[in-house]
């Protein structure tokens, strides 16, 4: 499924959008993300930023919902997190810039590294791309190491690679503790 539609291995500098260019005409992305939620009602962010991605992303699997302990700066309320997957014809690039436009757009704030949020939304995978340029790394750089992406991702894609490593989802999470992350019975 995942290499049936994955169709390009281009860079996404090789296929920058151009004038007049269709969307739906250039090769179809399978991209995994992930979304993160602190403040307000959490499982209503999350609702509406996959709303949003929606319109960009033809999603195909959603996570369950995770409450999952802060990681990185703790003096902050617990998360939902969720991981989703799809596919999509924007470029990398171009993505990001959505996703971070979503996030603006639900009314997030600038706050410090790793601190509280309304939204937050994360490229974990783009194809089998390794990128590293301007303001976008993929895949994520710190995904291998957290548990609230990585048990959501082995739920719904337990054997996806991460490129770099070559290991899948299920292995990463292996290595890691899994504690702090818990289901919950939220449906989105
Ligand atoms: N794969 C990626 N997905 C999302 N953002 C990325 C990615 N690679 C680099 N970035 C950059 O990271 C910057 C900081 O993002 P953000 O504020 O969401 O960080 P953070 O959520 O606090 O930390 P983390 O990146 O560890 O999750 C973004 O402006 C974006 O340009
Ligand atoms: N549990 C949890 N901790 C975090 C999260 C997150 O989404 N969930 N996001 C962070 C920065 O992106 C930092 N710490």
């Amino acid at each position: 499924m995942f290499e049936a539609r994955s169709l390009s291995s281009m860079g996404p500098d090789n296929y920058a959008a151009r004038e007049g260019e269709v969307l739906s005409e250039r090769p179809e992305h399978c991209v995994y993300l992930a979304l993160g939620s602190n403040l307000g009602d959490r499982q209503a962010q999350l609702k509406a930023a996959l709303g949003e991605l929606r319109q960009v992303i033809d999603i195909q699997k959603v996570s369950s919902v995770y409450e999952t302990e802060p990681v990185g700066y703790l003096d902050q309320p617990p998360f939902f997190n969720i991981v989703c997957w799809g596919y999509t014809h924007m470029t990398a690039p171009e993505l990001l810039k959505r996703a971070k436009d979503i996030e603006r757009q639900l009314g997030r704030q600038p706050t410090v590294r790793n601190g509280p949020r309304l939204v937050d939304i994360d490229i974990l995978l783009y194809d089998t791309l390794v990128y590293a340029k301007d303001n976008l790394i993929v895949p994520h750089p710190r995904m291998g190491e957290r548990a609230f992406v990585l048990i959501p991702l082995a739920e719904i894609a337990p054997d996806v690679q991460e490129p770099r490593s070559g290991h899948t989802a299920r292995e990463l999470l292996q290595n890691i503790s899994q504690r702090g992350v818990t289901r919950t019975s939220v449906l989105l």
